[in-house]
């Protein structure tokens, strides 16, 4: 489902952070990726989410070669895609309901009547009802606000889900709750998953396979 062969990547090109990294997830599998803080995990994953472009090597989904990252990623691959983030606040326009904020990519396509009732079926797995929906994002918890976030990258069924440590900031509840729907989701859909963290037992309980992220490399 994704390879990426041999990325280099970070933020200036004389001191990248990734080096010459190369991991694959095959269809419907779940690998854990574990490192520490300041490791270059999230700029992986962002690579992989195809939201930023590697200095060198190859992005592949479902066997097809990415030809552009950021606004330039074709949207057919880019929507194949749902991903979480570790910092809610910063990946949910502030402007937007949780309602909304669900909906949204299904606006950004055109679907947003077609999957309207997707939208309402994954605000209810995730646990968001009611006059909650209504609120938007300073007006909720940052778990509440992670639900919406969740169900948001569930929407247009991808059929690989980037978690770049997505229960980083939630309790233990919010976490088995928000992991349990990310397991009813791939047992449903067949979905792969990257999961990136630092929390050994966490990836270990919900991944097939887990990656130490390569020191140094
Ligand atoms: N936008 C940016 N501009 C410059 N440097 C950055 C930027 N984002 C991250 N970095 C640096 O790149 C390195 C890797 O960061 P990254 O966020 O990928 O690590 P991480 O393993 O995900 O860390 P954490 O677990 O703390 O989220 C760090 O040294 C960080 O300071």
């Amino acid at each position: 489902m994704l390879e990426l062969s041999h990325i280099t990547a970070g933020y200036t090109p004389r001191a990248p952070v990734v080096t010459d990294l190369s991991l694959s997830v095959a269809d419907g599998e779940a690998v854990g990726l574990l490192g520490p803080s300041g490791c270059g995990k999230s700029t992986l994953a962002r690579v992989a989410a195809l939201l930023h472009r590697p200095y060198a090597g190859d992005v592949r989904l479902a066997g097809e070669p990415v030809t552009g990252f950021r606004f330039r990623a074709p949207r057919a691959q880019r929507t194949r895609i749902g991903v979480v983030f570790q910092q809610p606040r910063l990946a949910a326009d502030p402007r937007l309901s949780l309602r909304d904020l669900i909906a949204e990519p299904a606006r950004a396509t055109g679907r947003g009547a077609e999957l309207a009732g997707r939208a309402a079926a994954l605000a209810d797995a995730v646990g968001l009802g009611g006059e909650l929906l209504g609120r938007r994002p300073h007006e909720v918890s940052d778990g509440q606000l992670q639900r919406a976030c969740l169900a948001r990258a569930l929407l247009l069924r991808p059929r690989l889900l980037i978690c770049d440590e997505m229960t980083a900031m939630l309790d233990a509840s919010t976490t088995a709750a928000l992991v349990a729907v990310v397991e009813d989701y791939r047992r449903e859909h067949g979905a792969a998953l990257l999961a990136v963290g630092h929390d050994r037992v966490l990836l270990g309980r919900w991944c097939d396979r887990v990656l130490d992220f390569p020191a140094g490399r």
